[in-house]
């Protein structure tokens, strides 16, 4: 407790999404809030992670349209001496573009650095570790030289997520690159193998092969994205490949080495692939060594991942984990959400525990996959009840328009009540198409509540109210 104010203590260790959002509400309800970061307000997700990723995609994208123009008759030349037209080639310039992405990733932690201030929070910079279950120390000082000690009423632990290093394959910054590093290559990688087929893998490698590189894709299982929705992952596996990418299946690196000029990634079988450049794509650990957390008494998993219970609250009373660092679920938007409902429980005011289920996500490849809800394979396990409406955008009139020939709208309903509970979204921009169906599953719509709104005609939401439509039971 302030002894001034009388206002509730709080530290929060980790200014990332997570961090943050609990920072904020902190102020919001008249704590007295201090955020401990060691590099930068925003965290991984502005400085290293969203933000770039997605800025790269956004250029990627823009590369692809130029190189799709052309089948909506878009034609692009220039006259040579003699007079005729030759084709112009499209050149990626990656020093603007990482310029671009990094300033707008330094731009968007001040702005919230700035945001957290006007709220009344102190930022202090340093690195933060547990010394108790109410107090935190930070070594401010380069190498831990100087300290500073915060009592706190509640601590929230949100220090993030690490890329997972493989001792065969250690990244050296230059030629084997975590996703943190890529940011320093001056041009477009000639031939990047990205080891690991999740989503950073996947939104990676599209991206690199959509500026111009030549790409191979190391993926252990038989499928990229194995936790995504089946036929989801075979349209963007089929894209791949249509666009040039090798995709070696059911194949897992065993090390990767720098040469003079390039890599060697060498699988478990003993097949070499060759490269210019390599990206380690194989998942994440969590940030929680050395923060006191054991010795505090509080209770990691296996992984080394915090455990939590749906408020995000540790198994001490007085500390809270949110974010990647927990054992929920790594995605910024769930950070926030963790951050804020961790806060207000703090101190005291009503909250409602998080439900992954609701939770609208998104891979960034090009097209997109967003998905919520229960999802088919809950249906197949029996885990979940419900009919399936699969309608493909090649029978949309306005995919067909704007030369759209890959992806799909699938929609599930509860047997009996038709109440819409999940979707996944194959579609440029998925991301921003999925919201009518998180609406509807949040809210407890039926397909007729959906079928009966009007969707623009020609528009690509108008297969979801197909899907909606043809979902459509008589009731007996
Ligand atoms: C390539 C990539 C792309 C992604 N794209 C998306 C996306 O499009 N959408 C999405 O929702 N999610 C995305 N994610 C996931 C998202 O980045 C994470 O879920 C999000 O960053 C989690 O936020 P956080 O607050 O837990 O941690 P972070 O963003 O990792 O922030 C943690 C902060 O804590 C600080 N810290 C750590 N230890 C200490 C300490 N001891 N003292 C002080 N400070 C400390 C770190 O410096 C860091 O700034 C992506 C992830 C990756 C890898
Ligand atoms: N668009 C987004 O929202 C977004 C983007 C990126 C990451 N994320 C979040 O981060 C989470 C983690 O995703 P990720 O892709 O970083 O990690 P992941 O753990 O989901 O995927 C890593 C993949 O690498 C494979 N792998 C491991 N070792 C390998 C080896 N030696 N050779 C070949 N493959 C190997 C694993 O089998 C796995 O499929 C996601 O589930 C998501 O929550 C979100």
């Amino acid at each position: 407790m302030n002894a001034t104010t009388g206002a509730q203590k709080v530290v929060v260790i980790g200014g990332g999404p997570g961090g943050a959002e609990a920072a904020l509400a902190g102020a919001q309800l008249g704590a007295d809030v201090t955020l401990i970061e060691r590099v930068g307000v925003g965290g991984s997700a502005v400085l290293t992670d969203v933000v770039p990723s997605k800025s790269l995609i956004a250029t990627a994208e823009s590369a692809a349209a130029i190189r799709d123009a052309n089948a909506l008759g878009v034609q692009f030349y220039v006259r040579g001496e003699t007079g005729r037209p030759h084709k112009p080639e499209v050149a990626v310039n990656l020093q603007a573009v990482n310029r671009r992405l990094l300033s707008l990733a330094g731009q968007q932690s001040l702005d919230m650095k700035a945001e957290l201030e006007r709220a009344g929070v102190t930022i202090v910079q340093g690195e933060g570790r547990l010394v108790s279950p109410s107090r935190v120390v930070v070594s401010t000082g380069k190498k831990g030289t100087d300290f500073d000690e915060f009592e706190a009423d509640t601590v929230i632990v949100s220090v993030g997520a690490s890329p997972r290093e493989l001792p065969s394959a250690m990244p050296d910054g230059k030629r084997i690159l975590t996703w943190t590093q890529l940011y320093s290559m001056d041009d477009v990688p000639e031939h990047l193998i990205v080891v690991g087929s999740g989503v950073t893998g996947a939104e990676f490698a599209n991206a690199y092969s959509n500026i111009g590189a030549k790409v191979s894709l190391v993926s252990s299982r038989q499928r990229v994205l194995p936790n995504e929705d089946a036929d989801a992952a075979e349209v963007i596996e089929e894209v791949f490949k249509r666009q040039g990418m090798n995709v070696l299946s059911e194949s897992r690196a065993a090390s990767v080495e720098a040469t003079e000029t390039g890599v060697v990634v060498t699988l478990e079988d003993g097949r070499k692939v060759e490269g210019s450049h390599c990206l380690m794509a194989v998942g994440s650990v969590p940030n929680t060594k050395g923060l006191g957390l054991e010795e505090a008494g509080v209770e990691l998993t296996e992984s080394g991942h915090i455990k939590v219970n749906r408020v995000a609250r540790t198994n001490l009373p007085s500390v809270y984990a949110v974010g990647d660092c927990a054992d929920v679920l790594p995605l910024a938007s769930v950070a926030q959400m963790q951050g804020r409902t961790a806060m207000f429980h703090a101190l005291g005011d009503a909250v409602s525990p998080i439900s992954l289920r609701a939770v609208a996500s998104n891979i960034f490849t090009q097209p997109e996959i967003a998905t919520v809800g229960w999802q088919q394979k809950d249906l197949e396990d029996d885990i979940a009840q419900g009919d399936i409406q699969v309608v493909h955008l090649s029978q949309n009139p306005r995919a067909k328009m704007m030369g759209i020939e890959d992806g799909f709208v699938k929609l599930f309903a509860r047997k009996g009540s038709g109440t819409v509970i999940g979707g996944v979204i194959v579609s440029p921009k998925a991301s921003e198409l999925i919201y009518p169906i998180t609406m509807a599953f949040e809210n407890r719509l039926t397909v007729d509540m959906i079928a009966k709104v009007f969707p623009v005609y020609p528009s690509l939401t108008g297969s979801i109210a197909d899907a909606a439509r043809s979902l459509h039971r008589i009731v007996d």
